[in-house]
């Protein structure tokens, strides 16, 4: 799905955003005029959301675009949203303009500080203080000329072709983590945790290293948290016992699809999704276990705004469905800056050099995307 203009768009921030979001959404979706001869999960009335991962400042924003053009299942469909007086958005095409990398430079967490709060994290963790942390760093690059996003999604989707590919006011990315999709009663999530990337453990990466007894502890965190907090919205939870391996062109990941069936009571209503996501975010695949203590964590051991990387991403529509992923493999563009983002699941048993260099495999997606010629 495409959308291009802002019809209306909301910014919000804090701890209240996800419940501010819902309210906004439901009340839009009852004072819009809506002609919908197709009735597909997003046509209609769409917005773009894309929400902190952080409650500060929590800085997030849901954007209705302007003009949506979608396409499921061979259907293909153009939807138009005026406010009373507006001209309609027109569609002039421009081509893709190409940049390049001029320099990379440290974020505000560099890769030193990185190990550094890893080693201590699994100090904390040797000292029982929590079982999981999931903790990023940054960094930026710079660009000859302002990226035109467009070039980067374009690069994204064509090498990560399995990857929900999305740009969200500048948070521009492509996920292989779907925290959680909604059409009617029927709710989906892949749950990722768990890495092997070339050279990781030896010759074949999907080989001994995700079966470790690390990544599957890992792994184990992260299905958790996404199976106990969706459960009671849920009269049925399939999730697997053992999880598969997804395989992308930069990492292998440990993979959990889990499906489950909504109490009709949940299924319904404009802010069914945004309600949902609000219970599961974070999971541990991006926060930790006990999600309090790691997010805590993360606050002081990052000392970073995340921004809205490792936050819900992705599409609502007005009867409550849609997609939303996990900001995972992205980068926050402004003009010719753009800040990249990657970050590792930290268990009691994690090696401080390893997830530093899990985590510059986890760059390679926007680098390379980047550095497309
Ligand atoms: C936090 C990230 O990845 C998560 C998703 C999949 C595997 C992960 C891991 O093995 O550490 C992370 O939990 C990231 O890409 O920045």
């Amino acid at each position: 799905m495409v959308g291009w203009g802002e019809a209306v768009r909301l910014d919000l921030g804090g701890a209240d955003r996800f419940a501010e979001a819902e309210q906004w959404w439901r009340d839009l979706v009852a004072n819009t005029e809506v002609a919908d001869d197709i009735g597909l999960p997003g046509t209609g009335l769409v917005a773009f959301v894309s929400m902190a991962f952080a409650d500060q400042p929590g800085a997030s924003v849901l954007v209705v675009p302007k003009v949506v053009v979608g396409k499921r299942d061979g259907v293909v469909w153009r939807t138009e949203l005026y406010r009373a007086g507006d001209e309609p958005e027109g569609s002039i095409v421009e081509p893709v303009r190409r940049v390049r990398v001029t320099r990379y430079s440290e974020g505000h967490l560099p890769v030193t500080g990185y190990r550094k709060a890893v080693t201590e994290a699994v100090r904390r963790m040797r000292a029982g203080e929590l079982e999981k942390v999931v903790l990023a760093h940054d960094l930026i690059a710079e660009t000859d000329t302002a990226l035109d996003q467009r070039f980067l999604l374009r690069n994204l989707a064509a090498r990560y072709p399995n990857c929900w590919t999305f740009a969200v006011d500048g948070l521009v990315g492509a996920t292989p983590e779907l925290l959680l999709r909604k059409t009617g009663a029927t709710v989906q999530s892949r749950v990722l945790a768990g890495t092997a990337w070339p050279g990781s453990g030896g010759a074949d990466s999907a080989g001994s290293s995700l079966d470790s007894a690390k990544n599957l502890s890992e792994h184990g965190f992260a299905v958790l948290s996404l199976a106990d907090t969706l459960r009671p919205f849920c009269t049925t939870l399939d999730v697997p016992t053992q999880p598969r391996v997804l395989q992308l062109p930069n990492v292998t990941h440990l993979a959990s699809d889990v499906t489950g069936r909504l109490d009709p009571a949940e299924a319904t209503g404009p802010g069914a999704l945004l309600r949902l996501i609000h219970a599961v975010h974070p999971t541990a695949a991006v926060g930790g276990t006990p999600t309090p203590d790691a997010v805590a964590v993360i606050a002081e051991l990052e000392a970073m705004d995340r921004g809205r990387y490792s936050g819900p991403v992705g599409w609502i529509d007005a009867d409550g469905d849609g997609e939303l992923g996990i900001a995972l493999r992205c980068a926050q563009v402004e003009g010719s800056r753009v800040r990249l983002f990657a970050g590792c699941g930290i268990v009691v048993d994690s090696d401080p050099d390893a997830e530093v260099r899990e985590a510059a495999a986890k760059m390679l997606p926007i680098r390379d995307a980047l550095e497309t010629p």
